[in-house]
């Protein structure tokens, strides 16, 4: 499990107390990842904290994820979408990992969300041009891009057709543990996050913000 970047032990466990308890099913899934060798993939429990009230906040009804893994995030999303509103509520939960999906469907039932939570396996570009041609253009409340980070700029495109004017959408990694601050960095997943984050600042059709949130969390509204 990741801790946001630039904090220490100390200030990471005073933040994590200064939120509530996640619900079991959440606490479950953050303990039984941490003993993975790629533990390091999940996002920590106060970004679940935040994403919880974003979904609430934007009153996500349908919702779009990208980057499943153990189920960690959608987990604390579909919770809140579910809370709002009850069995209406939809999040299409995408990963290219059939195994991965196994795991997380196993914390989704034990939250009680299962019946709200679409798996769809496979790569996320085709996923998301399969939703615009299933008719959820200008549908989608709420989405969470935590996947392949070269594949941003494919899923920021299909997300401003797939957003309601007034959605949001959140891209995770953005400050790639520094990387992208260290001009010396210049692979394909340091460069595709400075391009990522360049593009939206410079888009009208979008409010955004740029905060250091986990691993740096890239905010839009789309307008
Ligand atoms: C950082 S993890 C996601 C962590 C997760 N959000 C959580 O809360 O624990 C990234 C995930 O993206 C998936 N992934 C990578 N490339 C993908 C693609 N092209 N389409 C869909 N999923 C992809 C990986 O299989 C992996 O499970």
């Amino acid at each position: 499990m990741s801790r946001s970047i630039g904090l220490d032990e100390t200030l990471t466990a005073y933040v994590r107390g200064a939120n509530r308890e996640e619900i079991p099913a959440l606490k479950r899934c953050r303990e039984e990842t941490a003993k993975r060798d790629d533990a390091r993939m999940q996002i920590s429990p106060e970004q679940g904290a935040f994403m919880d009230l974003i979904a609430r906040m934007t009153g996500a009804k349908t919702a779009v994820e990208i980057g499943v893994y153990t189920g960690y995030s959608a987990l604390a999303t579909a919770r809140a979408m579910k809370d709002m509103h009850g069995e209406n509520a939809r999040l299409f939960a995408c990963d290219v990992s059939a195994d991965l999906i196994g795991i997380a469907e196993t914390y989704w039932a034990d939250g009680d969300v299962a019946d709200v939570i679409q798996p769809v396996i496979g790569d996320a570009r085709r996923t998301l041009a399969g939703l615009v041609e299933d008719g959820l253009a200008e549908q989608v409340d709420f989405m969470f891009v935590d996947a392949d980070k070269t594949g941003y700029p494919d899923y920021y495109a299909a997300a401003l057709t797939l957003l309601r004017p007034g959605g949001v959408i959140l891209f995770d990694n953005v400050l790639w543990s520094g990387s992208v601050a260290n001009p010396e960095k210049t692979d394909d997943d340091t460069e595709a996050l400075r391009a990522i984050t360049a593009k939206v600042r410079r888009d009208d059709r979008v409010h955004m913000a740029f905060t250091a949130i986990g691993d740096g969390l890239l905010m839009a509204m789309k307008k």
